[in-house]
């Protein structure tokens, strides 16, 4: 599978380069990257071997080298003439990265870095394509001079000679085993031992060790922290994306399959008439759509923030850092969970290989845990948020994306309730804030209490992450809020495509309202007709929705190819298909299976002769 995968990889790889010669001639803009990769992933079932060398390996080269660095490593990674990976996870430790054991040991003798991982948990484990695909990686250490730690660094080591591919004197490295999904991707572990580089592999851009061994900090710690902050943002659109396809796979099934008649006499509906499978299904064509948009965002912002760090000016970091956190955070949940909803919409088809739900189910999932696990992710915006509160109560101005949390801290009590979509986007805003103020005030006691900050935050945990989470919710309905009532290029839609979008919005509303209900009932008084007005009101947009279902999952424009689902073919031969599947699986080459006459035969025969026994 690994060799297969890295063949397609390649392949598309080979494709990525004429695209990118294409839209952007010797540039190294990511977008070609991206799709590249889309497609690469997509069309590689079993996960891109080369994904982090694309969205890592060569991104860190780029924006932590120098520039000298990057003319040494990076160009000749660009152009795929080296593949690497970026190797921070170790065995011991993934989340907490003062924890990271490896180290790098300066010797100004030789003006070269000692690179070792002292202890088996000291071992890299899990860097996509570090088993067997790369021969260099992004080596992340310790840094010590004369036995002094000095915070985390990056280094350039190659593992792997790159005429025979054998693994370097000094260095261990292997494939960590099979997984849920993405077994393609050779995710592998990387012991060193002793391994010596030369100082300028260490990546200098923000940090330096002068040939003396002094020791220049970076202006800011965390823009080592950059290449992070980027899978983030690819993570919030990749994740869309999945649930984009299982979207398209379950309501296309949706529109074929029929069963139970909703009339008695009547014939048999496509059980996309039941009003229950339209709230399965509906609003998770929805949903991908709010995230796609909203990862789109971020990326704009994202591209906006590299190019400010590479100017040295740092100002946006944190606004990027605390809304990748949220936006990974809430696409990989939302996209993992929406997705397991869907492929229990397909019945029992639903469950068959065939069906390709369960991979796409497989590959999304892990975004859940890497590049930040969802919950320390969500800890660590809840940190952020308690940092504003703070500004909130000295009256200070926020990031713009926070505005909505000074905006509501200044209200008294929610206004008359009205239903409207301000209504709603102000209701989930005003419960946000209210759950950010009483995380404040356990948080603040606790500290008052002469408990440490982490000490605090971690008994403030619950309601920390739950402050984080309506935090996410209400950024991403307002950003799709905006983006259906106030875009400027809302003119240019016809009125059919508007009225289409605002029945979306009224869905995406109303569904996060109700999954929130309990957290808005604690800062908002709703009477029970409100509740039951909204019920109504829901039941119509699925209605309004259900005839523009498949015309909006075709807009998502997956090929067959892509989807791999006979559940989701576009020509809907669904039976045909899953037919054709079962019949070319191996248990089908032969009548008679081999297991017949090795096992099943003795073991009933024997049986038989058993019972016949306890007759006599
Ligand atoms: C479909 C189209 C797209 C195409 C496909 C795209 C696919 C994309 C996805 C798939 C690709 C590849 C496969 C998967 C690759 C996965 C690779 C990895 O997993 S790499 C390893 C990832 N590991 C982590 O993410 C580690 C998680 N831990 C941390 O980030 C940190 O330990 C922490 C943030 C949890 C804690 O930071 P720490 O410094 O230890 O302590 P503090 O919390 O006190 O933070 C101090 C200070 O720093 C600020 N901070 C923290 N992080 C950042 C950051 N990233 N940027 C900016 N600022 C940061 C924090 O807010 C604090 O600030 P103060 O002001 O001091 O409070
Ligand atoms: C498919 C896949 C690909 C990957 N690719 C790479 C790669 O290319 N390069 C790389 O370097 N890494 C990679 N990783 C590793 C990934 O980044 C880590 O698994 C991730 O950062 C989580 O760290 P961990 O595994 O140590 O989990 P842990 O941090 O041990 O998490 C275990 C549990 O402990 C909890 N926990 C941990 N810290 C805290 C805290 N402070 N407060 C509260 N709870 C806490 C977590 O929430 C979680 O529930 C990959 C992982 C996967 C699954």
């Amino acid at each position: 599978m690994a060799s297969m995968s890295v063949k397609h990889a390649i392949a598309a790889a080979k494709k990525l380069r004429s695209l990118q010669e294409r839209f952007n001639p010797g540039g190294s803009d990511i977008y070609p990257a991206l799709m590249g990769d889309e497609a690469i992933t997509a069309l590689i079932p079993s996960g891109n071997p080369l994904s982090v060398h694309i969205l890592m390996f060569t991104r860190a080269l780029r924006e932590q080298g120098t520039d000298e660095q990057y003319e040494k490593f990076g160009r000749r990674a660009d152009n795929n003439e080296i593949i690497g990976t970026f190797a921070q996870t170790e065995l011991g430790h993934g989340t907490y990265l003062r924890g990271l054991e490896a180290r790098a040991d300066y010797d100004r003798g030789t003006e070269e870095f000692v690179l070792n991982t002292p202890k088996l948990s000291s071992y890299k484990w899990w860097p996509g394509g570090l088993g067997q695909t790369c021969n260099y990686c992004i080596f992340v250490a310790q840094l010590y001079i004369d036995n002094e730690a000095k915070g985390m660094a990056m280094f350039v080591v190659q593992i792997r000679d790159e005429e025979t591919h054998m693994p370097l004197p000094g260095v261990h490295v292997g494939e960590i085993g099979k997984k849920m999904g993405l077994n393609g991707v050779n995710n592998g572990f990387l012991g060193l031992k002793d391994y010596r580089v030369p100082r300028l592999n260490m990546l200098m851009r923000h940090q330096q060790v002068l040939p003396d061994g002094r020791f220049v900090k970076s202006p800011v710690s965390q823009v080592s922290y950059f290449p992070m902050v980027f899978v983030r943002c690819m993570v919030a659109r990749q994740n869309s994306n999945y649930l984009a396809q299982a979207a398209t796979i379950a309501t296309r099934y949706s529109v074929i399959r029929r069963q139970s008649p909703i009339e008695e006499g009547q014939p048999e509906p496509k059980i996309l008439e039941h009003l229950t499978q339209q709230m399965k299904v509906i609003p998770e064509i929805v949903t991908a759509v709010v995230y796609r948009l909203a990862a789109a965002n971020l990326q704009n912002m994202y591209n906006e923030t590299a190019e400010a760090v590479y100017r040295k000016d740092f100002s946006r970091l944190p606004e990027l850092h605390a809304l990748a956190c949220i936006l990974k955070v809430a696409t990989s949940y939302d996209s993992t969970y929406g997705i397991e909803r869907l492929r229990q919409a397909c019945g029992g088809h639903g469950y068959l290989t065939a069906g390709n739900l369960g991979n796409i189910f497989a590959m999304a999932a892990p975004a859940c845990t890497y590049e930040g696990e969802n919950s320390v992710l969500y800890l660590q915006v809840g940190k952020i948020l308690m940092k504003n509160w703070s500004q909130v109560l000295a009256g200070r101005e926020l990031m713009p994306s926070m505005a909505y949390i000074s905006e509501c801290s200044k209200m008294t009590s929610f206004p008359q309730w009205t239903g409207s979509w301000e209504c709603l986007l102000k209701a989930i805003q005003y419960a946000c804030v209210g759950s950010i103020r009483l995380a404040f005030q356990s948080y603040n006691a606790r500290v008052q209490s002469a408990q440490s900050q982490t000490a605090a935050v971690n008994y403030s945990g619950l309601e920390l992450t739950k402050a984080a989470e309506l935090h996410g919710r209400s950024y991403v309905a307002g950003n799709f809020y905006q983006q259906i009532v106030n875009s400027p290029n809302k003119h240019q839609r016809s009125p059919q495509f508007q009225k289409v979008l605002e029945n979306m919005l009224e869905l995406h509303l109303i569904q996060i309202f109700f999954r929130h209900l309990g957290d808005i009932l604690r800062f908002i008084r709703i009477t029970e007709d409100e509740i039951s007005a909204l019920q109504r009101r829901l039941e119509e947009v699925l209605k309004e929705l259900r005839p523009d279902a498949v015309a909006i999952t075709d807009a998502f424009d997956f090929n067959d190819k892509i989807l791999s689902s006979a559940l989701g073919c576009y020509d809907g031969n669904v039976y045909e298909r899953l037919f054709e599947a079962a019949l070319k699986h191996p248990l089908n080459r032969k009548s008679v299976p081999d297991f017949f006459e090795a096992h099943l035969k003795p073991f009933m025969k024997e049986n038989a002769d058993n019972a016949k026994k306890s007759k006599l």
